[in-house]
C-alpha cells in the first residue's frame, strides 16, 4: 500500500481550492486514485530510507512514531517546488488552470455536467469505489471533498491502524456521513451558482463575441474594399506610368528627328549659301578681269570710245557692286534669320529637354508613389490576412456559441412570430369592435342630430312667430334720430339737445327737447324763453353713439329681410348731417354691417333646409331720373324707368346681379360708391342732391327629404341715402336751387305717401308722381317694414333746418300704425 501511495506523489499544490474555476483529476487511476497523502505521510516519505525502514518496525511493534521527533515541515510551496515535473504536467496547476480562458474552462465543465466520457466520469468512479457517493451529479469540487475524503482516510489509518476499506469508513462515520452529505450538497449548490454564474458570464462574452465578430467582418470587408482601391489605384498609376514612358519616348524620338532636320536643314542652307557666295565672288573676279582686261584695251587703244565704254563698264562695275552689296546684305540677313531660328530650335530642344526631365521626374515620383502604393497594399494585404485569420480564429471559437445562440434567436424568433399572430388577431379583433362602436355612434350622433335639427326647426318657426309680433308691436313705420357730432366741441355754437332717457331701458335716449326763445311782447328786442320743443322716437342716438349701436338697433328689420319681409330703410336729413356716414361703407355703416349678416343667416338657415339666392341692384335718383350706379360712367348714363305694375321691383331693361357670396355685393358696392363719387366730382357734388338706393332682393326655398319645395320666402331691403333735405337756396345759383326745388318736392311727396299708409290706405295711394317713390312701392305697401333715419346737425347756426328735419320725422312717426312709444308720446 505504502509502496502504492509512493508511486503517486501528490502535487501538494491545493487545486480547485486555489480557483474559483470547478477542477476536477483526471489522472486519479482506480480505487487507489484517491490515496492522496496528507502533510504527515508526506513528511514521512521525504525522509531518508532508513526513516521508512523504521516505520515499517514499527508495524511489527516498535513504538509509536507519536514519539518520534517530525522533521520540520518545510512550506507547501515549497514542497510544490520539489514534485517531478511528471507529476505536475499530468495534473493542471493553478498556474495552468489560470492561463485557460473562460471559454475553455466552459467546455471542460460543460462536457463533464453533460456526463461525457472523460475526466468526470472517471472521478465518479472514483468516488463510487471509495466513499459510495457514485450518484453526486452536477458540478462541485471534487478534488477538495476528495482530498477531505483521503485524509479522513489516512487519519483514521494512522489513529485506529485498522485497514481502510470502504466500509470501514462508512461504518466509522454513519452518523457523520449524513452532515458530510448535506456539506457537500450545500459546496455542490454553491458550486452550481458558481457554474450558472460562468454561464452568465458566458453568455455575454458570447454576445461581446459576437458583436466583436460582426465588427471584425465588418472590418475584413471594408479592408478588403480598401485593398481593391489600392488594387485599382495602382492600375491607374502603373498605366499613367506606361503613358508617361511613352510620351518621354515618343518626345525624344520627336527632339532626334528635329535636330537632324535641323542640322541638315542649316547644312544645306550654309553650303547654298556657300556655294552663291562663291558664285557671285567668281563671277566678280570675272568681271574684274574683264575690267582689267579692257582697262589694259583702253590703255593700249587710248580712244575716246574706250573711254567711253570704260565708263560705263565703271558704271556696271558699280551697279555689280551695289547688286552684290545688296545681295551680300540679304545674305547676312538670311544666316541672321537662320541664327534666330536655330536659336528659337535650341530653346524648344531645352524646353523639350525640360518637360523630359519633369517627366522622368514624374515618372520617378510615380515610381515612388507606386511602390509605396504596393507596400500599403502588402502592409494591408497582411493585415486583411492577420484580420481574417483572427477572424477565422474567433469564428473556430465563437461558432459553438453563435449556433446555440442561433437557436436561441431562432426560438425567439418563432415566439415572436407566434406574438404577432396573436397580436394581429387582437387587433383586427379590436378594429371590428371600434367599427362596430363606430357605426352604432354615428348612427345615435345621426338620430340626435335629426332630433336637434327639428328641434331647431320648430324653435325658430317659434322665433319667427315672436319677432314678426314684436315687430308688428313695434309698427310697420318707425323713426330713430341720429345727432352728429360737432367737429370742434370747444368752440362750435352748439344746439342745447336735452336728452330724455328711456323708460324701457335707462342706458337709451328715446326723446330730445330743444329750448326756444321767444321776443317779450311787452319789451319788443327782449327775448324771453319760450316753449321747449319736444321730439319723441324710437330712439335717439346722441354724438357719443358709433355706427355699431346703429346697426345693432336696427339688425332686427334685416333679419325680417331673411324672413321674408320687405323692408325699407332710409336715411333723412341736411346736407352734411351724417346720413353717407351712417349708411355706407366709408364709415363702416349699414350696408357693409347688412352684408355681413345677411350672408352669415344664408349660412345659419342652409343648416335648417333654407336655400337662399341674393340679388342685387344699386340705384340713383337725381332730378327726379333713375339711373344704374353700376353701369359705366364713361359715357353718359341713360336714365331707367321703373315698371309700375307687379308685386315686385322691376326695372325696364335692368337685371338684377346674382351675388353668390359676400364678396360678389362688397365689389357692387363699391363699384356703386366709385361711380357715384366720379359724377360727384364731375357734377359738382351731385351725391349731396340725388338719392342713392341699394335694393337687395333675397329668396328662400325649404325643400323636404323629397327634394320638394315646401316654403318660400321672398324679401326685399331698401337701403336709401337721401339727399340733403334743407331749404332751396336762391343764393347758390339756378341748377342749385332746381335741384333743391326738385328734391323738395320728391321729399314731400315721400311724407304725402309715408302719411297715406299710415292712415292705412293700401289703395289709390299715388306712387307715380315721383320716382323715388315709384321705386320704393314694393317695399312700401302692406306689410312692408319702413324705419326712417332722421340725421341733425348739432351746430347752432344748422337749428331750423334741425328743427324742420326732426318735425318732419315726428310727421311720419305720426302715421305710423300699431306703433306704441314716441308716437304716443308725441301726440300727448
Ligand atoms: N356720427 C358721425 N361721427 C363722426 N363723423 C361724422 C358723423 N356723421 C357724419 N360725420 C362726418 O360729417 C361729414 C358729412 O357727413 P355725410 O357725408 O355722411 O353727410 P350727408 O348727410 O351724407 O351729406 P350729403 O347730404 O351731402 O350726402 C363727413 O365728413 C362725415 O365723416
Amino acid at each position: 500500500m505504502e509502496g502504492e501511495s509512493l508511486q503517486h506523489k501528490p502535487t501538494g499544490i491545493p487545486k480547485a481550492a486555489s480557483t474559483r474555476i470547478p477542477q476536477f483529476s483526471s489522472s486519479v487511476s482506480g480505487a487507489n486514485g484517491l490515496h492522496e497523502m496528507t502533510n504527515s505521510q508526506s513528511n514521512v516519505r521525504s525522509q531518508p530510507m532508513s526513516s521508512i525502514s523504521a516505520m515499517n518496525g514499527l508495524k511489527r511493534g516498535v513504538p509509536t512514531p507519536a514519539i518520534q521527533p517530525e522533521p520540520k515541515r518545510k512550506p507547501l510551496s515549497e514542497q510544490a517546488g520539489e514534485f517531478p515535473a511528471k507529476s505536475t504536467a499530468s495534473q493542471p496547476t493553478s498556474r495552468n488552470v489560470r492561463s485557460m480562458t473562460l471559454k475553455d474552462i466552459g467546455r471542460s465543465n460543460h462536457t463533464s455536467i453533460n456526463g461525457a466520457p472523460g475526466s468526470r466520469h472517471t472521478s465518479n468512479s472514483s468516488y463510487s469505489s471509495t466513499n459510495g457517493f457514485a450518484y453526486s451529479v452536477g458540478p462541485c469540487n471534487r478534488p477538495a471533498s476528495r482530498q477531505r475524503i483521503s485524509h479522513n482516510r489516512a487519519r483514521s489509518t494512522t489513529r485506529t491502524g485498522r485497514p481502510a476499506t470502504s466500509m470501514g469508513t462508512r461504518e466509522e462515520g454513519n452518523g457523520s456521513n449524513v452532515s458530510e452529505i448535506e456539506e457537500k450538497i450545500g459546496k455542490m449548490d454553491t458550486e452550481f451558482q458558481k457554474v450558472k454564474e460562468f454561464m452568465t458570464m458566458t453568455e455575454k462574452d458570447s454576445a461581446i463575441a459576437k458583436e466583436e465578430l460582426e465588427m471584425l467582418k465588418k472590418r475584413a470587408v471594408s479592408l478588403e474594399d480598401q485593398r481593391n482601391n489600392l488594387q485599382a489605384e495602382r492600375a491607374q498609376l502603373l498605366d499613367r506610368l506606361a503613358d508617361a514612358e511613352r510620351q518621354a519616348r515618343n518626345l525624344n524620338i520627336d527632339i532626334q528627328d528635329q535636330q537632324r532636320r535641323h542640322d541638315k536643314y542649316c547644312e544645306e542652307l550654309i553650303a547654298d549659301h556657300q556655294k552663291k557666295i562663291t558664285a557671285k565672288v567668281d563671277d566678280y573676279e570675272h568681271q574684274m578681269d574683264k575690267v582689267a582686261k579692257l582697262q589694259q584695251e583702253f590703255e593700249e587703244k587710248c580712244g575716246a570710245e574706250a573711254e567711253s565704254r570704260l565708263e560705263n563698264l565703271s558704271h556696271e562695275n558699280k551697279d555689280l557692286r551695289s547688286a552684290l552689296e545688296r545681295q551680300r546684305r540679304d545674305h547676312e540677313h538670311d544666316v541672321h534669320l537662320l541664327h534666330d531660328d536655330l536659336e528659337r530650335q535650341s530653346r524648344r530642344i531645352r524646353d523639350m529637354e525640360e518637360k523630359l526631365r519633369k517627366a522622368e521626374e514624374d515618372q520617378r515620383a510615380l515610381q515612388t508613389d507606386i511602390d509605396d502604393n504596393v507596400n500599403t497594399i502588402k502592409r494591408l494585404r497582411k493585415r486583411a490576412e492577420d484580420a481574417e485569420e483572427r477572424l477565422s480564429k474567433d469564428q473556430g471559437h465563437l461558432g459553438g456559441q453563435i449556433k446555440s445562440l442561433s437557436q436561441l434567436l431562432d426560438s425567439s424568433s418563432t415566439r415572436i412570430q407566434s406574438l404577432e399572430q396573436e397580436h394581429k388577431a387582437t387587433q383586427s379583433d379590436y378594429q371590428r369592435k371600434i367599427q362596430e362602436v363606430e357605426v352604432a355612434a354615428q348612427k345615435r350622433i345621426d338620430e340626435e342630430t335629426k332630433l336637434l335639427r327639428d328641434r331647431l326647426i320648430k324653435e325658430e318657426e317659434r322665433r319667427h312667430k315672436l319677432f314678426e309680433q314684436v315687430q308688428e308691436l313695434k309698427g310697420n313705420i318707425r323713426v330713430m334720430c341720429r345727432i352728429k357730432p360737432p367737429a370742434d366741441p370747444e368752440s362750435d355754437a352748439l344746439i342745447r339737445f336735452n336728452p330724455r332717457m328711456s323708460e324701457l331701458d335707462e342706458e337709451k335716449i328715446d326723446g330730445v327737447s330743444i329750448p326756444t326763445e321767444r321776443e317779450d311782447f311787452r319789451e319788443p328786442g327782449k327775448m324771453i324763453p319760450g316753449k321747449p320743443k319736444e321730439f319723441n322716437f324710437e330712439r335717439v342716438f346722441d354724438d357719443h353713439c358709433t355706427n355699431k349701436d346703429v346697426f345693432d338697433e336696427i339688425s332686427q328689420l334685416v333679419q325680417s329681410v331673411m324672413d321674408g319681409k320687405k323692408v325699407c330703410i332710409f336715411c333723412y336729413g341736411q346736407t352734411g348731417s351724417g346720413k353717407t356716414f351712417t349708411m355706407s361703407r366709408k364709415g363702416d355703416g349699414i350696408i357693409p354691417r347688412t352684408q355681413d349678416m345677411i350672408f352669415s343667416e344664408v349660412d345659419r338657415l342652409k343648416a335648417l333646409g333654407w336655400e337662399y339666392t341674393v340679388e342685387g341692384s344699386y340705384l340713383e335718383v337725381y332730378q327726379d331720373k333713375l339711373y344704374d350706379l353700376l353701369a359705366s360712367r364713361n359715357s353718359k348714363p341713360e336714365p331707367l324707368s321703373v315698371d309700375p305694375i307687379g308685386e315686385d321691383l322691376n326695372i325696364k331693361g335692368h337685371s338684377f346681379i346674382l351675388l353668390q357670396e359676400e364678396r360678389d355685393l362688397d365689389e357692387m358696392v363699391r363699384t356703386a360708391d366709385n361711380n357715384r363719387h366720379t359724377a360727384a366730382t364731375a357734377m359738382n357734388d351731385r351725391s349731396s342732391r340725388s338719392h342713392s338706393i341699394l335694393v337687395l332682393k333675397i329668396r328662400g326655398t325649404k325643400t323636404n327629404e323629397d327634394g320638394e319645395i315646401v316654403k318660400t320666402r321672398k324679401g326685399t331691403l331698401n337701403l336709401i341715402d337721401l339727399a340733403g333735405s334743407e331749404s332751396p337756396d336762391k343764393a347758390r345759383g339756378d341748377q342749385i336751387y332746381k335741384e333743391g326745388v326738385e328734391i323738395n318736392s320728391s321729399l314731400s311727396y315721400l311724407r304725402t305717401v309715408l302719411s297715406s299708409l299710415g292712415q292705412g290706405k293700401t289703395e289709390g295711394v299715388d306712387f307715380r308722381s315721383y320716382t323715388l317713390t315709384q321705386l320704393l312701392r314694393p317695399s312700401l305697401g302692406k306689410g312692408c317694414r319702413t324705419l326712417m333715419f332722421v340725421m341733425v346737425s348739432p351746430l347752432k347756426e344748422n337749428e331750423n333746418e334741425t328743427i324742420r328735419s326732426l318735425e318732419f320725422a315726428r310727421d311720419a312717426q305720426k302715421v305710423k300704425m300699431g306703433g306704441n312709444g314716441g308716437a304716443a308720446k308725441n301726440r300727448k
